[in-house]
């Protein structure tokens, strides 16, 4: 469903990746785990179409990633930041503006799964009326997972998504992932995304 074929990029003068070649099959669960500053974030942008490859080729559904197929494929995807880029607002209306979105319209959303979830994750429903930009950055992890979780595309990429979450949050996404049906490529040191069924991955240069 999604292949890296002979991809290179550098940024900078660095070379990320280096004939890098990965398949992922639907349904796989990939975790990138390579050291910091190897290029983990680069590589789901890559997906997202934010970098285009040196050379090389990344195929998504069969399609190549190219800028005029971009929007049909992000449409696919839910994508997890690092900082958990959320619109300024009260979260009850950020939540309410995403899902007024033309793409995410007939998607069944409503402010009671909204509520559930957001009892799911520990978190108080006094959070509605907080000001996305007052909320700690656990809450805001816990938000983009409940944002992705409701938008319930089949393909999730994941920047850091348990790191600021306590071990039995973590434990809480982690499961999430292994029972889910979903594509997930998720970067993480956390070693808790070292269970079955994820495939790790440690090096980008080859
Ligand atoms: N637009 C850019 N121009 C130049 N260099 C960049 C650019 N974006 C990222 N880099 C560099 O590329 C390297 C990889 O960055 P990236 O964020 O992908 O790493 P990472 O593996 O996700 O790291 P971390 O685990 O610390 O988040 C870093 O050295 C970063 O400074």
């Amino acid at each position: 469903m999604i292949r890296f074929k002979n991809v290179s990029l550098t940024l900078g003068n660095k070379q990320l990746l280096e004939q890098f070649n990965l398949n992922i099959a639907k349904g796989d669960k990939v975790v990138i785990s390579a050291p910091s500053g190897a290029g983990k974030s680069t590589l789901l942008k890559l997906l997202l179409g934010f970098f285009e490859p040196d050379e090389g080729r990344i195929l998504f559904n069969q399609k190549e990633l190219r800028p005029e197929n971009m929007r049909l494929i992000r449409s696919q995807i839910g994508y997890l930041s690092q900082d958990i880029d959320l619109p300024n607002g009260k979260v009850e209306e950020v939540f309410d503006e995403i899902f007024h979105y033309a793409v995410n319209r007939n998607i069944n959303y409503s402010r009671d799964m909204l509520i559930e979830k957001i009892r799911e994750v520990n978190l108080k429903e006094d959070i509605l009326a907080k000001n996305t930009i007052d909320i700690s950055g656990g809450e805001r992890q816990r938000l983009g997972w409940i944002l992705v979780m409701l938008l319930n595309r089949p393909v999730l990429l994941l920047d850091e998504p348990t790191s600021a979450l306590d071990e039995a949050m973590k434990n809480y996404f982690v499961d999430y992932i292994k029972q889910t049906k979903k594509t997930v490529i998720c970067s993480s040191h956390d070693k808790e995304w070292h269970t079955e069924p994820m495939r790790i991955i440690t090096n980008l240069r080859s």
